[in-house]
């Protein structure tokens, strides 16, 4: 999974990685050679006493560092731009994923999860990159330089490197092995925090009211736990790699000397060479301890890279079509559903069945039903929030899964139950389905959504700020900005999913008469649970556990429609309901 992340993410990026790799084995090739260097100035230079040796060969020492720090510095400078645009390149790609995913798969991961991959999970995979283009390739050739330059320097000594290298490797191997099921537990823990996190922050008001907030603490407090145990664990791994890695250097340096010292008392060997040798030793070990602490970093980065891609590979279940119908030049908006099922995934029963409505241009439908019926389900089939499991719904004749999105996008605007606004201020919030309309039409949807008084009444009037979510905002402001922001929008069909539940009766009234003259020519489908608020509709449907039971108007309906008489005396007096 990591490679082919990096396969398919890498490849823009050849180039300057080909450049980092060149640095990189400029670097490696002057730090194998300065210890060279060093032996000969001792050997040839300072313990024959020749002086300018000395000086020409410390010249030679001080440009080849000066070769080592700059291909450094280059290298890494390239390696931190390459790391961090893949990081960009792939947050962008999970992001563009997520906005394709329809209400099905964002329930699936769940929104924490998809927050802790598109940041976290790329954010290791981009420190794995960095980590592994400032040692991949100097790792391999000082480790393997060393042990031929140390052969170079003395034969018998390197014996010493026998046994150190596969202690070394097999400590590694363990160690890595046993941290992979603990990072991917890391993460999901990770998940965990976020999620209880972003309910507490959300439902704080009702965590409030009903005074749970030691619960909730102490909620958050056993997944921060959690989190930590694991963090803990892999931590005591990660520092057990630290001691074992010195001692195994330190007792390797020891075994260089004691032996070095006898090779240089019998005279099989000089000073010079013996400081070399301990030099490549220590090149060998610290390129070792290097790429163990890059496949440290392994594990973690190939969980998160699953998971990554786990997103990446997810396809929507609202598809485009792949051949969206010609954009038609006139969009009437007539809407007809016909013979609609739907049924939730993992469900066992469906919510709608065999519905069958028509609602037409100039016309106000209005759909009734209790609570639990199926009709903000309904509207959602509509705007393709999610796609019918049986039958067809239409526009203008057309089935919506062969329209083009961004057609939908226009036609259609669904004032949803529980609205939602961004944060910005009243004016970027109500042109979001139309960026050019001009501060006139603003007003002139405020008036008709009766939010025009309110928002006169904030400081800054259409610049007042609003937050994320619109929480400071009451909920019948916050549901008038919603409508307002549909009207902006100007679509063929509009979809007003309980969107007048928060307003007072006379509001209700008032929004209502104006509605039915700014959308005199458009489709208007209403979802309510108060009858006064459909009463006058030129058509009422009435929902029942998930199927049409009665449409008509309301005389009709209440003369022979046996559920819609009930929700209406439920609510008002036979008189009122004359
Ligand atoms: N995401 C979901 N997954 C599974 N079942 C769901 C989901 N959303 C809604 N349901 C179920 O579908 C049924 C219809 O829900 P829906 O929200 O359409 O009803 P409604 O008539 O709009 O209700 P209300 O008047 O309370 O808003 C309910 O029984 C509900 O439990």
């Amino acid at each position: 999974m990591l490679r082919q992340l990096l396969r398919n993410h890498l490849a823009p990026y050849r180039r300057p990685i080909a450049f980092l790799v060149a640095l990189q084995l400029l670097q490696t090739g002057a730090t194998l050679y300065l210890p060279t260097l060093n032996a000969d100035i001792i050997d040839k230079g300072v313990v024959v006493g020749d002086t300018g040796y000395v000086l020409t060969y410390g010249a030679v020492m001080i440009a080849v560092s000066v070769v080592q720090v700059a291909g450094n510095i280059g290298a890494v400078y390239y390696g931190a731009r390459t790391a961090a645009a893949l990081g960009r390149d792939v947050r962008a790609a999970v992001f563009d994923r997520v906005q394709s995913f329809s209400a099905r798969e964002l329930g699936h991961f769940g929104a924490p999860s998809l927050i802790t991959r598109t940041t976290n999970d790329v954010q290791q995979v981009q420190m794995l990159v960095l980590m592994a283009f400032t040692l991949m390739v100097s790792a391999p050739i000082m480790c393997v330089g060393g042990i031929v330059l140390a052969l170079g320097q003395d034969v018998p000594l390197s014996a010493v490197l026998v046994a150190v290298v596969p202690v070394l490797g097999v400590s590694v191997g363990l160690v890595v092995a046993r941290m992979r099921p603990l990072f991917r537990t890391m993460q999901e823990r990770l998940d965990t925090v976020n999620r209880v996190l972003r309910e507490q922050i959300t439902g704080n008001r009702v965590i409030r009211a009903f005074v749970r907030d030691a619960y909730e603490r102490e909620r958050f407090r056993g997944a921060n736990r959690e989190l930590t145990d694991v963090s803990v664990s892999a931590g005591r791994l990660m520092a057990l790699m630290f001691p074992t890695v010195m001692t195994v250097i330190n007792f390797s340096s020891v075994a260089v000397v004691w032996f070095g010292a006898h090779r240089i008392d019998d005279g099989g060997m000089e000073i010079g060479a013996l400081t070399a040798f301990l030099a490549y030793l220590m090149q060998i070990v610290m390129a070792v301890m290097m790429a163990t602490f890059m496949f440290m970093m392994v594990p973690r980065a190939e969980v998160c890279a699953e998971r990554i891609e786990e997103v990446l590979r997810t396809e929507t279940s609202v598809r485009p079509p792949v051949t969206p119908l010609p954009t038609p030049s006139a969009v009437r908006g007539r809407l007809e559903i016909r013979g609609a099922d739907f049924r939730y995934p993992g469900a066992e029963e469906p919510v709608l069945r065999g519905i069958d409505l028509v609602a037409g241009p100039g016309e106000t439908t209005a759909v009734i039903g209790s609570t639990g019926s199926g009709k903000s389900t309904l509207l959602g089939l509509v705007p393709r929030l999610f796609d019918v499991t049986g039958g067809r719904v239409l526009v203008d004749g057309v089935d919506v899964r062969e329209l083009d999105p961004a057609v939908i996008a226009r036609t259609v605007g669904l004032v949803p139950q529980r609205p939602y606004l961004f944060s910005g201020t009243v004016a970027t919030n109500l042109r979001y389905g139309r960026p050019d309309a001009t501060d006139d039409e603003l007003w002139q949807a405020l008036e008709t959504a009766q939010a025009a008084d309110f928002v006169r009444g904030l400081e800054g009037g259409l610049n007042a700020p609003i937050t994320q979510g619109g929480t400071n905002v009451s909920g019948g402001q916050r549901q008038r900005l919603a409508i307002a922001r549909t009207l902006v929008q100007r679509p063929e069909i509009y979809l007003f999913d309980d969107s007048f539940s928060a307003l007072d009766y006379r509001t209700d009234a008032l929004l209502r008469a104006a509605l039915a003259r700014d959308t005199a020519g458009a489709t208007v489908v209403i979802v309510a649970q108060r009858v006064s608020t459909i009463r006058d509709a030129d058509r009422i449907v009435v929902l029942d556990e998930g199927r049409v039971v009665g449409t008509g108007r309301h005389a009709e309906l209440m003369a022979d429609n046996e559920t819609y008489r009930e929700i209406v005396l439920s609510q008002l007096t036979e008189a009122e309901a004359a």
